[in-house]
């Protein structure tokens, strides 16, 4: 048996522990957490097999400590957890920032076991009630392990890694840093500067807030994201968040001046550049932006009316990989996604459901 500690069982921790929970049979896990309503509920559905308010003697089977609080919160409990830390235990954590933890596992002599951890797939919503066994499938799963950490540990690490169905990449701490600030950080900040914005503008009745659609949604689903695990990763990487910041800042600069001047020409190859790049990201085979082959679809708000359509795709040999109610509506229309395994799925299902009334949208 494996025994994994988990200190934070929050949105990260508990999807982690929730996916080991799911996909292997030898995991005993024992997780703390100040969040009672967090305790209670890992517990009753079985997803810890014990758990606490704070660090505790517990701690002193387990084979590996995931450290899933905000970041700052990590260091501080990476010293309280020390006391309970078997010999050969390896320390992970899950934090934004790889930089500020490696230091302090320095300056303590842990360099033989620590592993940094950082799995590249989230959301906007907080909290264990909203974890999933499912959060990291397919996701790159950043590892940063501490220069004397023995190879077979960080290679048994990796297999972990890959049973929660992650993907593990190793990347060193600071180069981490750098590229978070540039597609994970910067773009919380622009997203929360956006509605920051809108809220500036908007008049006495709303109208920008009712009207705005997929793009400005799309944009901005992050903005809803946890405050205080944002201002920590600010505090936490600040130099390279406001180095990329000021980037930005000019590249709007630019685009600006080139709206001033009406320089068409200018304007469509900004647009034509950025559409030819982030194009190649979906087009990529693999990587943690994946083809999506799903259709929405409208359905009658009652009972049985999400197992008539499966049942309709089921026997007509149409696998699903996930189908689930669309609750924000950002998409402005269809209130049932269907996601399928291949892009053949999607016109045979469109094909039949259309055939039987149902109107789909892609
Ligand atoms: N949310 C994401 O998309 C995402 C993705 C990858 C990594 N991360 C990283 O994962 C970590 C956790 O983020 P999350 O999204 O799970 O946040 P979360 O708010 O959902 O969970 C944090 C958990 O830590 C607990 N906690 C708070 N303070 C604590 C303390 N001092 N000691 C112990 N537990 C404490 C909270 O009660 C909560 O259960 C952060 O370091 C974050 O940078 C987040
Ligand atoms: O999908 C989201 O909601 C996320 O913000 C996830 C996200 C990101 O992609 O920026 C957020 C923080 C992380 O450390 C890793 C992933």
């Amino acid at each position: 048996m494996i025994t994994c500690g988990f200190v934070g069982l929050g949105l990260i921790g508990g999807s982690i522990a929730r996916a080991l929970k799911a996909n292997r049979k030898d995991i005993v896990i024992i997780a703390c957490d100040p969040n009672e309503e967090t305790l209670k509920l890992a517990t009753e559905q079985k997803i810890a097999d014990e758990a606490y308010p704070a660090p505790c003697d517990a701690f002193t089977a387990c084979d590996y400590i995931f450290l899933c609080a905000p970041v700052s919160h990590n260091d501080e409990n990476l010293l309280k957890i020390l006391s309970y830390r078997k010999k050969d235990c390896i320390l992970t954590d899950v934090g934004s920032v790889k930089t500020p933890i490696n230091s302090l596992i320095h300056s303590l002599g842990l360099t033989d076991c620590f592993i940094g951890g950082h799995p590249m797939a989230g959301s906007e919503r907080i909290g264990f009630a909203n974890s999933k066994a499912g959060l990291l499938e397919n996701a790159y799963y950043i590892l940063a392990p501490a220069p004397q950490v023995p190879v077979a540990k960080i290679a048994e690490f990796q297999g972990l890694v890959a049973s929660m169905g992650a993907i593990p990449l190793q990347v060193e701490s600071q180069k981490h840093d750098y590229v978070t600030a540039a597609v994970s950080h910067l773009p919380h900040i622009v997203a929360a500067a956006l509605v920051h914005l809108v809220q500036d503008h908007d008049d006495a009745q709303g109208l920008m807030k009712s009207i705005a659609a997929g793009g400005f949604k799309d944009i901005t689903r992050i903005a809803s994201s946890s405050p205080v695990m944002w201002e920590q990763i600010c505090m936490t990487n600040t130099v390279n968040i406001s180095r990329l910041l000021q980037d930005y800042i000019d590249a709007l600069g630019i685009v600006q001046k080139e709206l001033q001047e009406h320089d068409s020409a200018s304007l469509y190859a900004f647009f034509d550049g950025a559409r030819a790049y982030r194009d190649s990201f979906i087009d990529a085979g693999s990587g943690p932006i994946k083809k999506d082959y799903s259709i929405r679809l409208d359905i009658p708000d009652e009972a049985g009316s999400i197992a008539a359509v499966s049942t309709l795709l089921a026997l007509n040999n149409i696998s699903i990989k996930n189908i689930g109610i669309v609750h924000n509506r950002e998409a402005q229309e269809g209130v049932l996604r269907i996601e399928f395994y291949e892009e053949d799925s999607i016109t045979k299902a469109i094909q039949l459901l259309n055939r039987r009334g149902y109107v789909t949208h892609i």
